[in-house]
């Protein structure tokens, strides 16, 4: 079964004085000083929350951060409480724990309006394993449950998917919403010709995404590390280039399935290859066809943007998941921001044009084009497991509409 798209949403006449549980995704990236490197996913959550406290609700945050093994200090949510109150313009408090006696005389004392955010709910074991007795204990500090984890919705988990079972209702969030409006919705009923872009680093890991695809795009171009598997399973010689000898079949059996279901599969004709796997490498641009010993694609080259960009410019819907080559290095980063800017364009003529989530979007951020596009996701493997069909645990346990 395939996530539903449209699951119960918030309604104003329910808020005034009632305690909401809401589950946000708030699994920033921290440096080593514990210092917030990109707040995007903080910021996605803001139109909820202040939906929320504003109608008067009294708001109890949770989220995870991290991959903690029991109480972690460093994965501690503290370092994210200035920032959540600068954006929400009012003083959050935190709590010790997400259960217990501290946290529920805390629940009691939040005002109208206010907000609670509960310490790293992965600090419990329970939580990981969708424990119900914990479940039933974070439901029991609310009066109705709101899922605005996107990011985490591929997940079940007990504050994410086991809560939604002892609290009712159990509705989306904004951020949840239009997640799902975008890569459930524009994906099944796109504007055609509808386009695909395919990249990052291996074939394997997006297997599922591009069986997925093949059934809904006109087109269907493919980038990233991935395209050597495929040249290599036609006899081009790849040289040093990232391949996985035991998935040369299924390229095949991919490039053979596009045929048959005539779907436009491109695969770019020219890369830039490098000497080693660094970005000082010595680079050059060769045909697709002649890469040497000892040299290995990292980007594509400019030949290939150029055949790209015409397929783009006459897509009506495009989704992108995965960076073109190496953009790490500035060397190899030519492809994927060349397709940053052909979506960036092309979203200013009305086209719809969504990121699938993790590298592709940090690709657009880095090129300052992030709010050209009609949908960023906030969610990685969320995206990825949506796009490919999977049904979404934390989607699957909220109301129906
Ligand atoms: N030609 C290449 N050779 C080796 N690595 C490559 C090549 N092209 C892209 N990559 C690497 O692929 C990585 C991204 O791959 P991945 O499959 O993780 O993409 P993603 O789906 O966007 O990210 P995420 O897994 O975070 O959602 C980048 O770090 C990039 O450097
Ligand atoms: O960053 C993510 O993809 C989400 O926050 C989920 O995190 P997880 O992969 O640790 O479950």
């Amino acid at each position: 079964m395939a996530t539903k798209r449209s699951v119960g949403t918030l309604k104003e006449a329910d808020l005034k004085g009632k305690r909401v549980f809401v589950r946000v995704d708030l699994n920033v990236p921290l440096d080593d000083n514990l210092n917030i490197t990109d707040d995007t996913r903080i910021r996605a959550a803001i139109p909820t929350i202040k939906y929320l406290t504003g109608y008067g609700a009294k708001v109890i945050l949770s989220s995870h951060l991290g991959r903690p093994k029991g109480v972690t200090p460093k994965y501690s949510l503290k370092p994210l409480v200035p920032r959540l109150s600068e954006l929400l313009g009012s003083e959050v408090t935190i709590a010790g724990d997400s259960i217990g006696e501290e946290v529920e005389k805390l629940v009691a004392q939040i005002p109208e309006g206010g907000v609670l955010l509960l310490e790293n709910v992965r600090f419990h074991k329970e939580e990981e394993k969708n424990d119900p007795e914990f479940a039933k204990k974070l439901a029991s500090l609310a009066d109705l449950y709101v899922n605005d984890a996107f990011g985490t919705a591929h997940r079940a988990h007990a504050s994410t998917e086991g809560v939604a079972k002892y609290l009712k209702p159990s509705v989306a969030g904004f951020l949840m919403q239009k997640e799902l409006d975008y890569l459930v919705g524009a994906v099944s009923n796109p504007k055609k010709p509808f386009a695909a872009i395919v990249g990052g680093s291996k074939v394997s890991s997006k297997i599922g995404v591009i069986e997925s695809l093949l059934e809904k795009v006109d087109i269907l171009l493919l980038g990233g590390g991935m395209v050597f598997t495929f040249y290599k399973a036609q006899g081009y010689s790849v040289g040093t280039s990232l391949v996985e000898e035991d998935k040369l079949g299924l390229a095949t059996s991919l490039i053979e399935k596009a045929k048959a279901k005539g779907v436009s599969l491109l695969l770019p004709t020219d890369v830039v290859i490098a000497d080693k796997f660094s970005a000082d490498a010595n680079d050059k641009i060769v045909p697709a066809s002649s890469i040497p010993d000892g040299w290995m694609g990292l980007d594509i080259g400019p030949d290939s943007i150029k055949t790209f960009n015409e397929a783009l410019d006459k897509s009506q819907t495009v989704i992108w998941n995965g960076p073109m080559g190496v953009f790490e290095f500035d060397k190899f980063a030519a492809g994927t921001e060349a397709i940053a800017k052909k979506l960036a364009e092309i979203s200013g003529k009305g086209v719809t044009t969504i990121i699938g989530g993790g590298d592709s979007v940090a690709a657009v951020e880095k090129a300052g084009l992030a709010d050209k596009m009609s949908h960023i996701s906030t969610g990685g493997g969320a995206s990825l497991e949506l796009l490919e069909g999977k049904p979404l645990p934390g989607v699957l346990a909220l109301d129906d509409a």
